[in-house]
């Protein structure tokens, strides 16, 4: 038996059933909730029993058809319970009980959209990365009245044609559009010579409305890519590689990076809005990258985490993933981290963005991470998917660093609420 219990922003409590019964004995009362599917219709039916008033009281919910068999039952109490800790399978019915204990009376129910797993809540990065975009659109028409209607600017190089690369770019400039940061474009040729894309850098520099400057990776071969983010102004490095924002990165006590990697800055961002505490926690990165595993080691250190890094010559790898609060999957290899390898509530962070075969679908892939998705779930406390984790919080954090940018050369940081 599997009992999935979360405790969502609001304070209510989530309770997934993949049993078709659950007993739970209290101090003072015994509580059946049976979850059955009956013609297409999710009921579920509360007996409380017990010395209480509300012995032999007896609710029938009726839910409205799940959207899809992964949805899972939500009843909201009406006391406001404790929160309670996340969940996995082998405490579960502990933490059951002390929901119970708490008095809470089960009066409601809905169909809340979300994984069924039982214990494993779904970090929305779709969800989270709209609300920080909603937070920037507001700070953007903020700047525009107290530094004479300027606005913040990105300038996007994008070498050669490759059509993942297009489709980010696109994606880029239509976020852009969407919170008010006024974005422009340059696109060379595959064979752009390494000399004409410094050129186009340079003039980036030089533009006073251009507050951010995104070089798109990967470039051309034949382009050094490290001389190339060394020309950016570290003043613009909206992507944060520049050697001066990473090297600050790296230290403490010393002048702060003018901005940090989006990818990495929206894990840790993921992290905080779903209440995953970093102090004190073992993490483990894995993956050695420098435009995430190595930056978002670095970020957990900040925030206190003890971090631990394992990569593709590491000896054994789930030895340290065994042990970690918090796991950030940034290898490249499709579905590499297992369910059995987790340490139970553990919380995931899944990198990845890998195309596997499937021919269900139009396109004959679908779009997996860096974790094995389906057992990760039954094991972790919190984690992200695939789509819908990550990716979303990378453009955000992008629109983020621009607007700081730009605040930054206003001079208006604090007034926005900034880090300056
Ligand atoms: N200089 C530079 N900076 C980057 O930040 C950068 C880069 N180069 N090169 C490529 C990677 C990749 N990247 C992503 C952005 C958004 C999604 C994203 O929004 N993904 C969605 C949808 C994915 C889809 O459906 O294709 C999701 O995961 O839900 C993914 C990946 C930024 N990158």
């Amino acid at each position: 038996m599997a009992v999935g219990l979360t405790a969502p922003r609001s304070g209510r409590s989530i309770i997934g059933f993949d049993t078709k019964m659950i007993t739970v004995r209290g101090r003072s009362s015994s509580v059946v909730l049976q979850h059955h599917r009956r013609r297409g219709m999710m009921m579920t039916m509360a007996l409380a029993r017990g010395n209480s008033s509300s012995s032999n009281q007896q609710h029938h919910h009726e839910l409205s058809p799940p959207r899809n068999k992964n949805e899972c039952v939500q009843l909201s109490s009406n006391k406001k319970a404790t929160p309670p800790p996340a969940l996995n399978s082998s405490n579960a019915l502990t933490t059951f009980e002390q929901v119970l204990y708490g008095g809470v009376a089960f009066t409601a129910a809905s169909v809340l959209k979300r994984e069924f797993s039982p214990g494993c809540e779904l970090i929305d990065g779709k969800q989270i990365a709209q609300e920080i975009r909603q937070e920037i659109k507001e700070k953007v028409e903020r700047m525009k009245t107290i530094a004479n209607g300027n606005t913040p600017g990105l300038a996007v190089v994008l070498v050669g044609e490759r059509k993942d690369s297009q489709s980010y770019v696109r994606s880029k400039k239509k976020m852009c559009a969407e919170v008010g940061i006024r974005s422009e474009g340059t696109d060379l040729p595959e064979d752009a010579t390494e000399e004409e894309v410094l050129k186009v850098v340079r003039a980036y520099n030089a533009d006073p409305n251009i507050h951010g400057i995104l070089v798109q990776l990967p470039m051309p071969k034949h382009i050094n890519e490290e001389r190339v983010l060394k020309e950016v102004s570290y003043e613009k490095d909206v992507d944060g590689f520049h050697p001066l924002n990473i090297g600050a990165l790296s230290q403490r006590g010393r002048e702060e990076p003018r901005f940090v990697p989006c990818t990495p800055r929206g894990c840790i961002e993921l992290l905080k809005r779903s209440n995953v505490e970093m102090k004190g926690k073992k993490a483990v990165v894995v993956g050695r990258s420098n435009v995430v595993g190595t930056p978002a080691a670095l970020l957990l250190q900040r925030n206190d985490a003890t971090v631990t890094v394992v990569h593709s010559r590491t000896k054994n790898p789930e030895e340290a993933i065994r042990e970690a609060d918090i796991v950030i999957a940034a290898c490249g290899v499709t579905e590499y981290v297992q369910g059995s390898w987790l340490k139970p509530g553990a919380a995931v962070i899944d990198v990845g963005i890998n195309a596997k075969d499937d021919a269900t679908k139009k396109l004959g892939y679908r779009l997996v991470g860096d974790c094995d998705f389906e057992s990760c779930k039954k094991v972790a406390g919190k984690m992200t998917p695939v789509p819908g984790g990550v990716g979303p919080m990378t453009i955000a954090i992008l629109l983020q660093n621009t607007l700081e940018g730009a605040a930054r050369s206003y001079g208006v940081s604090e007034q926005l609420g900034l880090k300056n």
